[in-house]
């Protein structure tokens, strides 16, 4: 029967209620999510994926729908960090503009049970109904442990099931389960009788939960050791940390030599696009339009997909072997004699995607110390959008050609912009806690190494096509509006009859670039960069579309925009504007997501401040140091 077909009583009115799903971090609950609403929420094999509310609708084999709620990952309602906080708040009806949820689904992870289930005791006394899902019942299986659910049932006195959220079919127990709940309709809640825990009721908790699994829980005689004896190679202090280096530095050669034929491939379209407009529309305004905003500007920036989403397969297939939390393992060492948490590798990683999320992850960090510097230096990780201008500034100006026969020289530079980034992140927070927390001793952090899990297509399949979208669609609209500003300032005013010089020096963009002249000058800008660079504070990417635009209104469309800026940049210019690319605090968004989660505008301005400095002295340097050496 549909639910819509009859007006039904309040127990069986589905569509208001709320299931909150809950549990330890990295035990599949937003796999879970996603399997019952049919959402697209990011998923890796590490805590603290999930750092906000997620909230979907599911749909019911009896046709129901109900609302659910995925939420961060947490071992206990005695929240610590900003993202625990969420969950507390949601569960206890703290959260603004929610009430208390009808039902709760606790998740335990089934081949790793303890934190799931002692979870699921604390639960318990907020009164709230639940249904106690083991999932990942598949790895348990897999590796011979058995789960007596009956006994886990009577036990909690919950319903329990077994669950696999990554198959079709994994959750039949769960819907059958909800449908039942819901034809019986769903208990009232008891009393709510939770409390901070303190020392000595977890202490109490964590036996409960060894009594429970001794009697519902049966492991192998032998556990599972391939997890481990691939960690005794890629945990070792030495060999560890070389496999780390060895994988990024493949991963940047691949960015730049997989990407190429794909890119010109890509090139080649626009420019039998290009050659179709410049025969069909009449020569003027709309052609200029067509060819030097949207081809040149739009289409210049599109040519990077490839490479954006080469570096995603990358981080995607490493985040879902569950290689991400070995990697802050080793780095923990390093990250720590420069003052970062260790718990500020999964945030700093995010960044090299966009910043945005990456500043959002530092809300793992429990310590308000640790993640301010956290957010702090989040910027300086290079994140996708700064990929287009470092690939074309390198194929203009560093030779294509191989170093000890095997390394391409090009992707050895992009390699050492990545490596700049990190360093200079480490050198930031070193800095940081020398003049603001010199006395403040760091707290240690405790870290789940999560079993090593063969990644799976299909998730790394939506995660990369997530980001085509998400830089296909900041290309049509912000890249494309700037462009088009841009395009507009190159283009007007007309020059006046009789102009000698050509028409786009008596533009509004050549009248800005001059007026920003004192500031770049002295660090080898001329006025078309400096055109691009002020739009560029809503996507680093205009950068490229900016001076693609510039230039083609200027008459250079003939040629590809990375032989136009070969012409007409000394080498000085072009590796000055690398480094500013390093460090200029280029976007607004990472801006504004700085000033929402350090709590004030204080915060956004100190970063905009340092990140401003940096720029501009290193690239002052690198551009003096190039002409010293004859680059200018
Ligand atoms: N084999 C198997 N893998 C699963 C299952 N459920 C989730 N996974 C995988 O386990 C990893 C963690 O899943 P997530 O859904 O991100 O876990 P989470 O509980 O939301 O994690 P946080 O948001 O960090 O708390 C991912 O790599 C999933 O693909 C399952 O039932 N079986
Ligand atoms: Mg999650």
């Amino acid at each position: 029967m549909d639910c819509c077909d009859t007006p039904a009583p309040a127990a069986a009115r589905p569509d208001d209620l709320r299931l909150a799903i809950v549990g330890p971090p990295n035990c599949g609950k937003t796999a879970l999510f996603n399997a019952l609403t049919g959402s697209r929420q990011h998923v890796g094999n590490y805590s603290g994926v999930t750092v906000e509310r997620k909230a979907g609708l599911a749909k019911l084999p009896s046709g129901a729908s109900i609302g659910v709620i995925d939420l961060p990952g947490t071992h206990s309602l005695r929240a610590r960090s900003p993202d625990e906080v969420v969950t507390r708040d949601v569960v206890l009806g703290r959260h603004h503009n929610e009430r208390v949820p009808d039902l709760l689904l606790v998740v335990a992870d089934a081949s790793a049970p303890r934190s799931g289930l002692r979870l699921a005791m604390e639960l318990a006394a907020t009164g709230l109904p639940m249904v106690l899902v083991m999932n990942m019942i598949d790895i348990a299986r897999h590796r011979g442990i058995e789960i007596d659910t009956n006994a886990l049932s009577e036990t909690l006195g919950v319903p329990v099931v077994t669950a696999n959220s990554v198959r079709k079919g994994g959750l039949d127990a769960l819907h059958a389960e909800l449908d039942a709940i819901l034809a019986r309709g769903v208990p009232e809640p008891g009393p709510n009788l939770w409390s901070p825990p303190d020392a000595a009721d977890l202490r109490l908790s964590h036996r409960a939960a060894d009594r429970l699994i001794a009697r519902a829980v049966t492991e192998p005689e032998l556990p599972d050791t391939l997890t481990n004896r691939v960690d005794r190679v890629l945990l070792h202090p030495v060999f560890g940390l070389v496999f780390l280096l060895v994988l990024l530095f493949v991963m940047f050669q691949a960015v730049f030599t997989w990407a190429a034929p794909l890119m010109d491939l890509i090139d080649a379209g626009f420019g039998v696009v290009g050659g179709f407009v410049a025969a069909h529309v009449p020569e003027g305004i709309v052609q200029s339009f067509l060819l030097d905003a949207v081809i040149a500007g739009v289409g210049g920036v599109l040519v990077f997909l490839p490479q954006i989403l080469i570096l995603f397969l990358f981080i995607l297939l490493l985040e879902d072997l569950g290689y991400m939390a070995r990697a802050a393992f080793l780095m923990d060492k390093i990250m720590g004699g420069a003052g970062l948490h260790g718990r500020a590798f999964i945030p700093l990683l995010s960044s090299f995607a966009c910043a945005v999320p990456g500043i959002m992850a530092a809300r793992v960090i429990d310590n308000r110390r640790d993640r301010l510097t956290t957010i702090l230096v989040a910027p300086l990780m290079t994140c996708s959008a700064r990929i287009p201008v470092y690939t074309l500034i390198i194929s203009a100006f560093i030779p294509a050609r191989h170093v000890l026969g095997v390394l391409s020289l090009q992707g050895l530079v992009m390699f050492g912009l990545y490596a700049a980034g990190i360093v200079s992140a480490l050198g930031v927070s070193a800095a940081a806690k020398f003049m603001f927390w010199r006395r403040e001793p760091s707290p240690p952090f405790m870290l789940d190494l999560p079993d090593y899990k063969l990644p799976r297509p299909r998730s790394v399949a939506i995660g990369l096509a997530t980001r085509a979208k998400a830089f296909l669609k900041r290309a049509g609209t912000t890249i494309f509006a700037m462009t088009v500003l841009i395009w507009l300032l190159a283009t007007f005013p007309f020059a006046p009859a009789g102009a000698t010089e050509p028409p786009i020096l008596y533009s509004f963009a050549a009248m800005i670039g001059h007026l920003l002249e004192p500031i770049l000058t002295p660090i080898g800008f001329n006025w078309q960069i400096a055109v691009a660079l002020v739009p560029g504070m809503a996507a680093r990417e205009i950068a490229v579309s900016g001076l693609a635009t510039v230039y083609a209104v200027g008459g250079d469309s003939t040629s590809a925009l990375g032989a136009i800026l070969a012409a007409n940049w000394s080498l000085a210019t072009a590796l000055s504007l690398l480094v500013w690319y390093i460090f200029a605090p280029q976007c607004i968004s990472t801006l504004a997501v700085i000033r929402r989660e350090a709590g004030g505008a204080r915060w956004m301005w100190l970063t905009f401040g340092y990140m401003f400095v940096l720029a501009w002295m290193g690239s002052f340097l690198t551009y003096h140091l190039a002409v010293l050496l004859g680059a200018g």
